[in-house]
C-alpha cells in the first residue's frame, strides 16, 4: 500500500530570503500533482527538499509516518527511494537503454534485473531500442527511457522537474501522455513541476499555484481553474483579460471602485443583441478555435471562439461575459 509524501510547514532561505516560505502539501498516492508557477516560485527549491538534495530550514518532510528530513536531520536522497526526472534526461552515456533501466535493479540479480528492465521498456514503447545509446536515441525515447529507470525500483514516489519542457512540441503530447500513464499506474505519489498551465491542466489530477515561495491555491486542476482565489492565481492557470473597474467597458460587468475583473479569453462570448459593441482588430486562426483581438470602450481585449463563429478583422460584434470564466476580486 503506497503512503503519501508530504511537506508539513517546510522552509528554505538562501541568503536570508526564504524562498520556500512555511509549505505544506501532500502528494498523494495515484495522483499527479502539477506544481505551478512563474520563474522563481519556488517550485525546483520545494521538489529539491521533497528529494532531500536541500535541507529543510523549518518543517518536516514524510513519507507516510516516516520523518524523511527535518531540522535534525536530512535522510540521504539514495535512501529514501524516490525516483527522480529532470529535464535534461540524465542517463549514462556509455550504457545502453537496457543497462540504464537495469542500473537500478541491481539487487535482482542481473537475470531478472534483465527482465524486468526489458519489461520496462516495453511498457513505455521501446523494445526496439533496448540496445540503443542515448546519443542514438530521440530527446523523445530519452525521456522515456529516464521515466522506465526511475519507476522500474519500483520507488515510493516520484519527483519530475520540467521533463517534457526539452522536448519537441509535436512530440510533447505524446511522450508525456504515455509516461505519465506509467507513473499513474504506479500508485505512488507523483510531483511535476512545470511552467505550462496547459500541461498542468490536462496532465495533472491536482495542482498546486506557487508564487514567492508559497501555495497559493491547490485542489483539483479543474477546480482551481474555475474558482481561482485571485487575479495572479487566475493567471498562472492560462491567459485572462484584466480590468480595472474604470477600464471595464460600459455595461459589460457590475464593478465596484477598487475592484479588478479578470476574464478569460473563452469567458468572452459573441451576442449580436449585446449593446456592449465591439471592434474586431484581428481574427487569428488557432485550430478549433479562433483568437480575436477586440477594441470595446477603449479596452482592449483577447477572445476566444469557435472558429465557425468568428467574424472577421474589421467588422463589429456584440459581447457579453460567460459568468462562469469572469472573476472580480480587489486590486491587488
Ligand atoms: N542554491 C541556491 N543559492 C541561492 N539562491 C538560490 C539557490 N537555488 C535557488 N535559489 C533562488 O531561489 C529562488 C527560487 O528558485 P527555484 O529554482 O526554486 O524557482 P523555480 O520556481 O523552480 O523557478 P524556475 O521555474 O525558473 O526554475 C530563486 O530566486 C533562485 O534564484
Amino acid at each position: 500500500m503506497s503512503e503519501s509524501l508530504s511537506a508539513i510547514g517546510v522552509s528554505r532561505a538562501y541568503h536570508g530570503v526564504r524562498v520556500v516560505d512555511s509549505v505544506s502539501l501532500d502528494l498523494k498516492p495515484g495522483a499527479i500533482t502539477a506544481l505551478l508557477g512563474g520563474s522563481g516560485a519556488g517550485k525546483s527549491t520545494l521538489l529539491r527538499l521533497f528529494a532531500g538534495l536541500e535541507p529543510v530550514d523549518d518543517g518536516e518532510i514524510r513519507l507516510g509516518g516516516r520523518v524523511l528530513s527535518s531540522t535534525k536531520t536530512t535522510l540521504a536522497p539514495d535512501k529514501r527511494r524516490i525516483g527522480l526526472i529532470f529535464q535534461d534526461f540524465a542517463l549514462f552515456p556509455h550504457l545502453t537503454a537496457l543497462q540504464n533501466v537495469q542500473f537500478g535493479l541491481k539487487p535482482l540479480g542481473k537475470e531478472a534485473a534483465q527482465a524486468e528492465a526489458l519489461a520496462w521498456l516495453g511498457r513505455l514503447g521501446l523494445t526496439q531500442r533496448a540496445d540503443a545509446y542515448p546519443h542514438e536515441l530521440s530527446g523523445g525515447e530519452q525521456q522515456r527511457v529516464a521515466i522506465a529507470r526511475a519507476l522500474a525500483p519500483k520507488p515510493a514516489a516520484i519527483l519530475m522537474d520540467e521533463p517534457f519542457s526539452g522536448l519537441d512540441p509535436a512530440l510533447r503530447a505524446s511522450v508525456r501522455d504515455e509516461a505519465l500513464e506509467a507513473v499513474r499506474a504506479a500508485d505512488i505519489p507523483a510531483l511535476l513541476v512545470t511552467h505550462d498551465p496547459m500541461e498542468a491542466l490536462e496532465a495533472a489530477d491536482h495542482v498546486a499555484i506557487m508564487r514567492g515561495g508559497r501555495i497559493r491555491q491547490e485542489g483539483p486542476a479543474a477546480e482551481v481553474y474555475m474558482n481561482p482565489v485571485s487575479a495572479d492565481v487566475a493567471a498562472s492557470l492560462g491567459p485572462v483579460n484584466r480590468m480595472a473597474a474604470a477600464g471595464v467597458p460600459a455595461g459589460l460587468a457590475e464593478m465596484a471602485e477598487g475592484m479588478e475583473l479578470v476574464v478569460r479569453p473563452e469567458g468572452i462570448c459573441l451576442d449580436p443583441e449585446s449593446k456592449v459593441r465591439a471592434k474586431v482588430l484581428a481574427s487569428q486562426v488557432t485550430g478549433a478555435m479562433t483568437r480575436l483581438v477586440l477594441e470595446a470602450g477603449g479596452q482592449r481585449l483577447v477572445a476566444l471562439v469557435p472558429r465557425h463563429q468568428a467574424p472577421k478583422a474589421g467588422e463589429e460584434t456584440g459581447i457579453r461575459l460567460d459568468p462562469a470564466l469572469s472573476f472580480i476580486f480587489p486590486s491587488a
